[in-house]
């Protein structure tokens, strides 16, 4: 038996990106709101009517945001209604606790490690563990650029960067920058880790004239990104057995429902 691996795409603004996110096969969609600036942001009201769009579609939405005050993120997060909050910029440890202790064990909390290219390595790796003893339950390998650049950057990790991290992620992880369906040979040794479930993509999902989500470039992700991994891995969110200890640690597997649980329940494909 081998485990089907989760495709994110990031950045609808529409419910024909959501549909085209949906009819190629994505498992979730990214939908921004406190990224300022983005060209893809969404007011609250957006948030939630393409939150609930790709619900209806049975995508889960993620909302995708840099805010960092836990007052305002718990208020939109209630309101809009996703299924996981992506904290993809330099929010604090405490900033996940906060989350982790307001909302129900239904919403999933990815934080972003930003990995610096040539070697740099990742700018939050003195935080990684108190990032999950607060409650992270994904994280996602995304790249920083030289000129402090982050989220859809289009700019590739390298392997050996990225799988000189993994041995200290004590939860499974996302990997995103720069992805293709190209590419996916480049990292097999990321792939075959038993923390990773799946890869999330903003440039190359889209249709290069429009700018739209494109169903043929989604479709082509799905190909090379989501089929089979190890045997018996399934999708699961709980600890992944690291090398680094680290000082206590969260509870065994949460009790969830809806959406999260969707995601925790993918069966393995064969
Ligand atoms: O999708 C975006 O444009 C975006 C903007 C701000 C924060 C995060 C964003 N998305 C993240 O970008 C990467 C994938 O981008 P690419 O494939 O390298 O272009 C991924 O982490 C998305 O969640």
């Amino acid at each position: 038996m081998s485990s089907r691996h989760l495709l994110k795409v990031c950045g609808a603004t529409t419910p024909q990106d959501v549909e085209a996110a949906a009819a190629a096969g994505a498992d979730c969609v990214g939908l921004w709101h406190g990224v300022p600036g983005g060209p893809r942001e969404l007011d609250p009201d957006g948030l939630a009517a393409l939150a609930a769009a790709a619900r209806s579609t049975g995508l889960l939405p993620v909302w995708v945001t840099f805010l960092a005050d836990p007052a305002a993120l718990v208020a939109t997060a209630r309101a809009a209604g996703a299924g996981w909050i992506q904290l993809h910029a330099y929010q604090p440890p405490a900033v996940v606790r906060a989350l982790r202790e307001a909302l129900p064990a239904s919403v999933g909390l990815v934080k972003v490690l930003h990995v610096a290219p040539g070697g740099a390595g990742c700018v939050e790796r003195p935080l990684i563990g108190a990032y999950a003893r607060a409650g992270t339950d994904l994280f996602l390998l995304d790249t920083a650029t030289e000129d402090g650049r982050i989220g859809s950057t289009g700019r590739t990790l390298d392997q050996a960067d990225v799988t000189a991290l993994l041995p200290r992620l004590p939860r499974p992880f996302l990997l995103a920058g720069g992805l293709t369906p190209a590419n996916r040979p480049a990292y097999e040794e990321v792939v075959a880790h038993p923390g990773f479930r799946g890869v999330d993509v903003d440039t190359a999902a889209r249709d290069r004239v429009t700018g739209a989500f494109g169903v043929p470039e989604i479709a082509a992700l799905a190909r090379a990104w989501r089929h089979a991994g190890p045997a018996g891995r399934g999708l699961g969110l709980g600890p992944v057995p690291v090398a680094v200890p680290g000082p206590g640690s969260r509870p065994g597997p949460r009790s969830d429902t809806s959406q999260t649980r969707r995601i925790r329940e993918m069966e393995p494909s064969s």
